[in-house]
């Protein structure tokens, strides 16, 4: 059995419950697994440290789906250049649908949105337009983002910046912006509130739900020494 090298894990519905609220046990688990825990998020950089921070994870996140990475508290963000076209592509969708931002000035390299709206209403009204925009619904917000950036090359450019190759890592997530870094690393496990087409690509599909799958996930992969 190949030993992994890392763990990659998503946080809105994967080591939370299903309102956001952090799974205590899960967060535990996650401080004592002893391999180095990345923190993959769609939400914004200082959501993602400070999730970290208050776990006891040593601050290597990927967050607003790869668009801003960061190795350690302090540190440099790496910072994608896609936030420009979003912003083209959401002056297009604004002039046409009533959209919500999120997060204010936060965000650097994508826009998220309210819920309020289709994501393929808004999707379907791109086409055509020209933009290598994307438009996604992770259950927790709609996001605007560029086709060129996404948990996966957040991943692989994060295995590099450890001098690990992606495929050492695990990854752990709920939603349709965890499917590229499932993609690429070396094992996926969806927790039973998966989206079904993250379920489909997955290695495992744990039994429980949220933090529980988490904590459930964990176990297994100690008890079957996959680290
Ligand atoms: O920001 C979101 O929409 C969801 O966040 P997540 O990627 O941590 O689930
Ligand atoms: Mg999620």
């Amino acid at each position: 059995m190949m030993k992994f090298k890392a763990l990659a894990i998503d946080i809105d519905g994967t080591i939370t419950y299903s309102d956001r609220r952090l799974h205590f046990l899960a967060a535990e688990h996650l401080r004592n697994l002893g391999i180095p825990v990345v923190l993959a998020t769609g939400n914004v950089l200082c959501y993602a440290a400070a999730t970290s921070k208050l776990i006891g994870l040593g601050g290597k996140v990927i967050s607003e789906n790869g668009g801003v990475i960061s190795t350690g508290f302090d540190t440099n963000p790496h910072i994608s250049e896609s936030m420009e076209e979003c912003e083209k592509a959401f002056s297009y969708l604004s002039n046409r649908f009533d959209l919500i931002r999120l997060d204010g000035d936060l965000r650097k390299t994508e826009i998220a949105l309210r819920r309020n709206v289709n994501a393929d209403d808004l999707q379907a009204s791109l086409e055509g337009a020209g933009f290598y925009i994307e438009v996604i619904d992770t259950q927790f917000a709609l996001h605007i983002k560029s086709k060129k950036v996404n948990k996966g090359t957040g991943l692989e450019k994060m295995a590099s910046l450890m001098d690990l190759d992606v495929s050492d890592f695990i990854a752990i997530g709920d939603s349709v912006n965890d499917r590229e870094m499932f993609e690429v690393a070396g094992y996926g496990i969806a927790v039973d509130n998966a989206d079904p087409g993250l379920k489909l690509i997955a290695d495992h599909v744990t039994s429980m739900s949220f933090g529980e799958g988490t904590v459930e996930a964990l176990q297994i992969l100690c008890r079957r020494d996959f680290f």
